[in-house]
């Protein structure tokens, strides 16, 4: 039976949408397109694509994009998360992008990492960016 456990996220939901947001990736310089698909709070799922530019560290990953449309349809938390990916090596997030998750997200919050075969990786956050700095660290 599909997705049986009401507590487990629906990943066949995230990996349709992050192959489709895929697709839609802008990425003339590196040729890698990159798409992200968040399970937010609200019960929806936000996505977002890599956006390069000419001034090359002016683009921003597919992960950063799917976490501004997260908080932009006023979701604050990230139940799981899904990264989609072409070539044979897995996609994980970037070092910036874990931070970013990481605002929104618990140390157990899954993050799967996927290929047009299907899911290739499923990782925790706290296992991609342990000991790790985020809102609770700052003083009130
Ligand atoms: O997790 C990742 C890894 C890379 N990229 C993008 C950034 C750049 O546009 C291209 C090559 O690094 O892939 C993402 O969007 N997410």
């Amino acid at each position: 039976m599909k997705n049986a456990d009401p507590a487990e996220p629906d990943f066949d939901a995230l990996f349709a949408a992050a192959a489709r947001i895929q697709r839609q990736a802008y990425a003339p310089y590196s040729r890698f397109k990159v798409g992200a698909a968040l399970l937010a709070d609200d019960g929806a799922i936000y996505v977002g694509c890599n956006v390069e530019n000419a001034a090359y560290p002016v683009g921003s990953c597919a992960e950063a994009g799917a976490v501004s449309a997260m908080v932009a349809g006023g979701a604050r938390v990230i139940r799981a998360i899904l990264v989609f990916g072409e070539g044979a090596e897995r996609v994980t997030p970037c070092g910036a992008c874990r931070q970013r998750i990481r605002e929104f997200a618990a140390p157990e919050t899954p993050v799967a990492i996927a290929g047009p075969e299907g899911i290739r990786a499923r990782f925790t956050l706290e296992e991609l960016l342990p000991a790790s700095f985020g809102p609770a660290n700052l003083p009130r």
